[in-house]
């Protein structure tokens, strides 16, 4: 079994602004691309066979940024850029309507309550976005098409995720139960590396150099 890295990205513009991002292409900022060095530099022993990453820039962006300080992936290059499979799948969970809205001014409007319950139940999706089952249920199957034959070849992965498909990822592969996940925050930029067991991802933790 090859090893498993999910990095969300480093923090963008809008996480900055704190607004609701989803599908909206936004930048990294200086410090989501000092984030995204950091934690290349901590993947420094990890040569990574396949690189996936969403269609967002700031998710393949982070991977590039990540791969050229790890200082262990220059075969990856190619044509002035990095090989990375890149698909819609693995996109950022669409927050419909909320998308560009400031998150605390959207708690005042609507109270802090009903913003909590579109951020982080389960099953409840955002005026005109997905729910994080609804992720689930795609992040989940590209992941076993695409990604886990990969790690079951002994192919070393790294996946430039989401938070939100991260989250999702954690409950399509029984890592944490749906009611578990609405606590669980993933910080941005810091690499997560997986522990397998019967030839799935069973367990992670944090590289945080630390
Ligand atoms: O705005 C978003 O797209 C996500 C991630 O930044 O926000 P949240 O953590 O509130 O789901």
């Amino acid at each position: 079994m090859g090893c498993l890295v999910l990095l969300r990205h480093g923090q963008s513009d809008w996480n900055a602004q704190n607004r609701f991002t989803g599908f909206v292409d936004v930048e990294l900022s200086d410090k989501g691309r000092a984030e995204a060095e950091k934690g290349g530099r901590l993947m420094q022993d990890i040569r990574f066979d396949r690189v996936f990453a969403s269609t967002l820039k700031r998710a393949y962006d982070t991977a590039e940024i990540a791969l050229a300080a790890s200082g262990n992936n220059e075969h990856l290059r190619e044509n002035g850029g990095w090989t990375i499979t890149r698909h819609d799948d693995l996109r950022e969970r669409d927050y419909g309507d909320l998308a560009g809205l400031n998150k605390a001014e959207t708690a005042e409007k609507f109270g802090d309550e009903q913003v909590h319950i579109w951020r982080r139940s389960y099953d409840v999706a955002p005026p005109g976005g997905e729910s994080l089952k609804d992720v689930v249920d795609r992040v989940g199957p590209y992941f076993e098409r695409e990604i886990l034959p990969e790690l079951q070849a002994g192919k070393n992965v790294l996946v430039g995720a989401h938070g939100n498909t991260v989250r999702a990822l954690l409950v399509a592969l029984d890592i944490h139960s749906p009611e578990e996940i609405s606590s669980v925050e993933i910080p941005t930029g810091v690499p997560m590396i997986f522990d397998s067991e019967n030839g799935t991802p069973k367990s992670y933790r944090f590289l945080t150099g630390e």
